[in-house]
């Protein structure tokens, strides 16, 4: 079996008294793509902040690679490891190169400067995101599905082996969406461990390699996309009638009120 790149046992997280994640564990292998899905308020966000070491678990523990606790790294070590796109993000009086350029501060040696490979990274990254064209505008200037690409390319950029992003569809039109999908199945096919929390269910099992379904701050289910659905555990955590269907040769997922 292979080693998780990143797995959580037994978390604990509560705000000021309130459990928000209960004895929660999960195991996030390399090249797969996971969607953290399930109802408002049940705890996704959370626990992407607790994955990449922003808040701290009141008990359980997170590992790297099946063995060093996240907690044992600095702060630049981890943001080598892993990268976070969160849900809300500052909008910084800075040119679209600027931004994406900081997706290299944690590699940089002690000059803090770019080599030349950084800025080819940067170029790749941006490129890739699809944001070349606006490179040298402002990034208070863009529109939000422009920006939101834009902060995709500093993820690039950052190149971690772990990557978690807070609902990365945000503010995308229909074809930007598939888009970023398509983004994400490169990263882990790349080897990379992504791990995105999504609201767009079709597109999430549709896109996906994993699937953990949180309810109340537990596992509800986890599994692939048909393990999943296969289970109900859809349609019962969210109380709506998702099915399953064949178009062109493809399975795809549309959701119903149930
Ligand atoms: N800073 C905070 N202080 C107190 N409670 C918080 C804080 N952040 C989140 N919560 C609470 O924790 C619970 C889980 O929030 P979280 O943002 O993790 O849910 P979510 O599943 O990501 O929700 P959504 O789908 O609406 O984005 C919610 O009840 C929320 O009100």
């Amino acid at each position: 079996m292979t080693t998780p790149a990143l797995s959580a046992e037994n978390l604990r997280f509560s705000f000021g008294g309130a459990d928000v994640l209960q004895d929660l564990s999960a195991a996030f292998s390399p090249g797969r793509l996971t969607a953290v899905l399930g109802p408002n308020g049940c705890g996704k966000t959370t626990l992407l902040r607790c994955l990449c070491g922003l808040l701290k678990p009141q008990s359980g523990r997170i590992l790297l690679d099946g063995g060093s606790p996240l907690t044992a790294l600095s702060r630049k070590a981890l943001a080598r490891r892993i990268s976070f796109l969160p849900q809300v993000r500052a909008v910084p009086d800075i040119t679209v190169e600027a931004l994406v350029s900081h997706g290299r501060f944690p590699h940089l040696g002690l000059s803090r400067r770019l080599t030349n490979d950084d800025r080819e990274i940067v170029h790749q990254a941006m490129k890739q995101a699809g944001v070349l064209d606006f490179a040298m505008q402002r990034v208070p200037a863009l529109s939000g599905g422009e920006r939101q690409r834009v902060y995709l390319a500093m993820l690039l950029a950052q190149d971690t082996g772990v990557v978690l992003l807070d609902e990365p569809t945000t503010y995308l039109d229909a074809r930007h969406k598939f888009e970023v999908l398509e983004l994400l199945c490169a990263m882990r096919s790349s080897g990379k461990t992504v791990i995105a929390v999504l609201h767009d269910l079709p597109l999430a099992l549709r896109y996906s390699d994993e699937i953990l379904l949180l309810e109340n701050g537990r596992p509800a289910a986890a599994g692939t996309p048909d393990e999943v659905y296969d289970a109900g555990a859809i349609d019962r955590v969210f109380g709506i009638s998702c099915r399953r269907i064949r178009i062109d040769g493809q399975t795809e997922y549309i959701e119903r009120r149930a």
